[in-house]
């Protein structure tokens, strides 16, 4: 049990601000990490309230040590906390000022078609990288699109990603994710492809973003499925065609006919104005960490420069990776020896 002589390790590191966001069993609140004083989310979860939902919590911070791209949240530190009677999580990420995405579209009521496609390929880049490691989401939604101090889009909440051991080829049994985004062979309880699901919420998310409002609602869940598995859905005529043609595409009822997330990287509509297609593989090279940031970290904790790197390499996800890409982050702010020297 945490107490003023024995500083947990959050407050040892972190000072907590306001929550930002709570849903069933976990709440996210505002950090700094004292050390750098860059702002970072804080994920709390406890096990009284977890319940059956512990295997989510490990399923989310699995997935999110695994996945290391410029669109995906990063995982900082995972500190699990003994108290009185059961364990208690706590997970450092990203801390993204400029909220969510869904926020943004109500905010405008809908996108432009070329501000909702510098979106779209931010979101396209991080579902083809995480299905490149062999992740399906599954809950993909505008409150899962979080956008970051220079409006780039960082995917969060991996509690419902499905990494099933055969591959994406494997049929995802288990029925998951938000009414409104969930696909026709997800809701209709047939054995369905992870990637192929989220292709289809990606569909909705789309249209969310270049209508302001949804292809397929209805208050009553049952009259919504219904919907969902008719496919059919307005297409407002102020739509371009291509727009139009890329939403069709997408919201197939039949998954065998729903474009391709390899597709989509050089699709006609998602290259308009852009000369490449769209890059989703990994900016951040954990195999080589940043030899500036190495050099900082390695003059701060006193160690020899090959210790250092041997040290973040174990990529625990202790105090010292949370260093490190924090001091990354400072880095491309431009601010890297700004660091307090140790004493
Ligand atoms: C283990 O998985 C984690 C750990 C963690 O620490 C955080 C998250 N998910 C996040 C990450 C960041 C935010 C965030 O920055 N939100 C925000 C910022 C400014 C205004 C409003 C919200 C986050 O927000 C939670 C609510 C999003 N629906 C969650 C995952």
């Amino acid at each position: 049990m945490p107490s003023a002589a024995f500083p947990s390790q959050i407050t040892k590191h972190y000072e907590l601000r306001q929550t930002i966001g709570s849903g069933g069993f976990a709440k996210v609140k505002l950090a700094v990490h004292l050390l750098t004083g860059e702002k970072v989310a804080i994920k709390v979860m406890n096990k009284k309230e977890l319940g059956s939902d512990l295997p989510r919590v490990q399923r989310e911070i699995d997935a999110m040590k695994n996945l290391s791209q410029q669109h995906v949240c990063q995982l900082y530190h995972v500190i699990r906390q003994m108290n009185a009677y059961s364990w208690s999580w706590r997970c450092v990420a990203v801390y993204a000022p400029g909220g969510e995405l869904f926020d943004y579209i109500v905010a405008k009521d809908k996108l432009k078609e070329e501000e909702a496609r510098v979106f779209f390929r931010q979101i396209v880049s991080a579902v083809a990288y995480i299905h490149d490691r062999g992740y399906a989401h599954r809950d993909l939604k505008p409150e899962n699109l979080l956008l970051d101090d220079d409006q780039n889009i960082k995917l969060i909440d991996f509690g419902l990603v499905a990494k099933p051991r055969g591959g994406m080829a494997y049929h995802l049994e288990t029925c998951c994710g938000s009414p409104a985004y969930a696909a026709p062979e997800l809701i209709s309880g047939f054995p369905y492809h992870g990637n192929e699901v989220d292709l289809w919420s990606m569909g909705v998310l789309l249209y969310a973003l270049l209508c302001g409002f949804l292809p397929f609602d209805d208050d009553n869940t049952c009259k919504l499925y219904k919907l969902i598995q008719k496919g059919e859905y307005e297409v407002p005529d102020w739509l371009s065609p291509g727009s139009a043609k890329l939403l069709s595409q997408l919201l197939q009822v039949n998954p065998k006919r729903r474009v391709t997330i390899k597709q989509l990287l050089n699709n006609e509509w998602m290259m308009k104005g852009y000369a490449a297609p769209v890059r989703w593989t990994s900016r951040i090279k954990k195999d080589k960490p940043d030899p500036d940031v190495l050099l900082e970290l390695a003059s701060y904790y006193d160690h020899p420069l090959d210790t250092m790197m041997k040290k973040v390499l174990e990529w625990k996800y202790d105090e010292v990776t949370a260093m490190y890409f924090l001091l990354c982050m400072k880095k491309s702010k431009g601010q890297l020896p700004e660091l307090l020297p140790r004493y």
